[in-house]
């Protein structure tokens, strides 16, 4: 066996097992990704059949495709996605079988949803009422109380005509109802139909299933702790008691997404039973440093176990005046430590791109990002890659004229390009009739542009260059801004182009939709992240900063107790552990709150048991 990466033996004998469903429960660093990726290349050698891989960020799947693309023809041997992506290209190549004459288009916005649920309480009589007397405010928790019921339906996988057998409230069943009839009328979907559709054609059309279950020699899953029902059960769906070659990574410690419905019962218990595993245990963490380690092991005590860690490494835990002193004390050790250039702990030489600050919430970092400006520390924010999101009017013009071009029944979309365009004709016909009313300018142009765009968009690139060279505006910055913009789109149709035979704009929508058309990209700078964000991810030299008691946990998991605490707890584990050598970990006494008040603020109550030893630094 040839494997690329060194393996420990208890790696090494996980990658060659035998066949049949094996189950890797091990902690953090200990090498679950590189285990799950090795055994892919193992199998690969081993059969001609394709292997479908599935994670929960597109950038966790490129990163493992990355690191196998020495396999000859590994984009055709092997599926690699989330499981939005899968279901994506199942109902691509199948979604007639469900009644989907076309592929529908994802409304991937939440505004879009928004605004759908409310036009579907305006249709049912008994919330119309209640909603119109509403505060702004309550109308707005009503329509997201709206949203998440949908979701949760969507998540049991009840099909939309079975909901009445689920629950007596007839008004919530026609806000249900109507709800689906909107998207369908508009030929579109949300990210949750598209497990709930793919789930119903593996029952309903069980050839397909066979289909899919015949193609892939095995299934392998990172970070199988997020599971949640509706992915676990498309997965029995799928393997219909037949398929044994199933593979799960994951650790329970790290189960971090309990809001959106995971749960590691579905790895941890589920799988368990109904698949019967092979479980293997990692232990040994080969990321991090052995201060790191012996930090991470207070917060997680039956947690951790050492490999051959070499590395001394670093972690202190500061107590500081308020958060401009903690901004203050962070940007400091951050030059201290640039300017040191070497240390024995870190390969090659200190520099900002190997330095990650983390909080529980994006609000934590609004100090230190005010003195990184002051201090001219570059820096960038890390998000979850999702749709391009346009900051021109111009290009987010472009957008809706799009959607219509690719969806003429986008009457949701069509309904605000004409307001934009300050047209009052509602039964104007497609985008041709539009674009040919629009007042002459760069609008006109551009949706000119849209309606000449071929559908399987090989003139994209070409129209857009000679739009962008040519784009004249009275101000320079909304010029750099549509250019900006241009040039954003044209990386993501080259991303696309890349990856996709059989091209299309329609495609190209619904890819960008699903974060797929990013390019994995080294920022510069420092990297500024949610430790919901930086999961799977390490990083050198790790701050870790508002560790005050109601900000981690964060106030509302306070309030809840119960699982929402425990997994703050596990969030506060993912945080220590992306940390490969230093970590720095800080909390203000002090916190200025929304309300413009200062209040005094405790150290985190998972940071207790660390002790008094650690000094407050004025
Ligand atoms: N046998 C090994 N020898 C040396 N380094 C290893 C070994 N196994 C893993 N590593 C390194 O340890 C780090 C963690 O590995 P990996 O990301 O696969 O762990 P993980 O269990 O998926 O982590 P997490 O769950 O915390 O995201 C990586 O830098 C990886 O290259």
């Amino acid at each position: 066996m040839s494997t690329k990466a060194q393996l420990s033996p208890k790696q090494e004998q996980i990658v060659i097992a035998e066949d049949g469903p094996i189950y890797v429960k091990a902690s953090a660093g200990s090498g679950k990704t590189r285990v799950l990726t090795e055994r892919i290349r193992y199998l690969l050698g081993k059969t001609k059949k394709q292997i479908l891989a599935l994670t929960f960020t597109n950038k966790a799947g490129e990163e493992i495709r990355q690191r196998l693309e020495d396999i000859p023809e590994i984009n055709s041997r092997l599926f690699i996605g989330t499981f939005h992506g899968f279901c994506q290209h199942v109902l691509e190549n199948h979604g007639s079988l469900v009644g989907l004459s076309k592929m529908p288009h994802i409304f991937e916005e939440e505004a879009d949803r928004l605004e759908l649920i409310e036009q579907a309480i305006a249709q049912t009589p008994s919330y119309r009422d209640e909603f119109i007397n509403q505060s702004k405010k309550d109308q707005q928790n009503f329509r997201y109380r709206g949203l998440d019921f949908i979701a949760s339906v969507k998540r049991q996988l009840i099909a939309d005509d079975d909901l009445h057998n689920h629950t007596n409230d007839d008004s919530i069943v026609l806000l249900y109802q109507t709800y689906q009839d909107i998207l369908r009328t508009q030929n579109a979907i949300d990210f949750d139909d598209l497990l709930l559709l793919t789930y119903s054609l593996f029952i309903n059309q069980p050839k397909i299933a066979a289909l899919y279950r015949r193609s892939f020699y095995a299934i392998c899953i990172d970070e199988a702790q997020d599971l949640n029902n509706s992915q676990y059960k498309l997965l029995i769906a799928l393997a219909n008691g037949e398929h044994k070659n199933i593979m799960m990574v994951g650790d329970p410690n790290q189960s971090i997404f309990h809001f959106t419905g995971s749960s590691p019962d579905f790895m941890d218990k589920e799988f368990v039973n109904d698949f019967g595993p092979t479980i293997f245990k990692l232990n040994d963490n080969y990321r991090s440093s052995k201060k790191v380690l012996a930090a991470a092991k207070v917060i997680r005590p039956e947690n951790e176990g050492f490999a051959d860690v070499v590395k001394e490494g670093e972690f202190e835990l500061k107590g500081l005046e308020d958060e401009q002193v903690e901004a203050k004390w962070i940007i400091n050790k951050i030059k201290e430590l640039v300017e040191l250039q070497y240390h024995n702990d870190i390969e090659g030489c200190i520099c900002y791109e190997k330095i990650a600050v983390l909080a529980r919430n994006k609000y934590v970092f609004n100090k230190l990002e005010l003195a990184l400006r002051e201090h001219n520390i570059p820096y960038n924010y890390k998000m979850t890659p999702g749709a391009i999101k346009f900051e021109s009017e111009l290009m987010k013009l472009f957008d809706l004229a799009l959607r219509i071009k690719i969806n003429p029944q986008d009457v949701l979309h069509k309904e605000r390009l004409l307001k934009y365009l300050g047209i009052n004709d509602h039964n104007i016909g497609d985008l041709t009739a539009i674009a040919s009313i629009a007042p002459i300018g760069l609008e006109k142009q551009l949706l000119e542009i849209c309606v000449n765009l071929n559908v399987d968009g090989s003139n994209l690139k070409n129209l857009f260059e000679k739009f962008r060279d040519n784009v004249v505006a009275d101000d320079e910055n909304d010029r750099k801004m549509v250019i900006d913009d241009i040039n954003e789109l044209l990386n993501h149709w080259a991303n696309y182009a890349k990856k996709t035979d059989n091209k299309s704009l329609h495609q190209f929508k619904n890819d960008m939709a699903l974060g797929k058309t990013h390019q994995l990209t080294q920022h510069n700078g420092i990297t500024l992240s949610t430790v919901h964000t930086m999961k799977g991810q390490e990083f050198e030299i790790v701050f870790l900063m508002g560790m005050d008691d109601e900000t981690f946990p964060d106030y509302r998991a306070v309030r809840n107790g119960g699982i929402d605490l425990t997994q703050e707890q596990n969030n506060l584990y993912v945080a220590f552990t992306r940390a490969k050598r230093f970590l720095y970990v800080t909390w203000p006494k002090k916190r200025l709150m929304p309300w413009g008040d200062p209040k005094f603020r405790n150290i985190s109550r998972f940071l207790k048991s660390f002790g008094d030893s650690y000094a407050v630094v004025k």
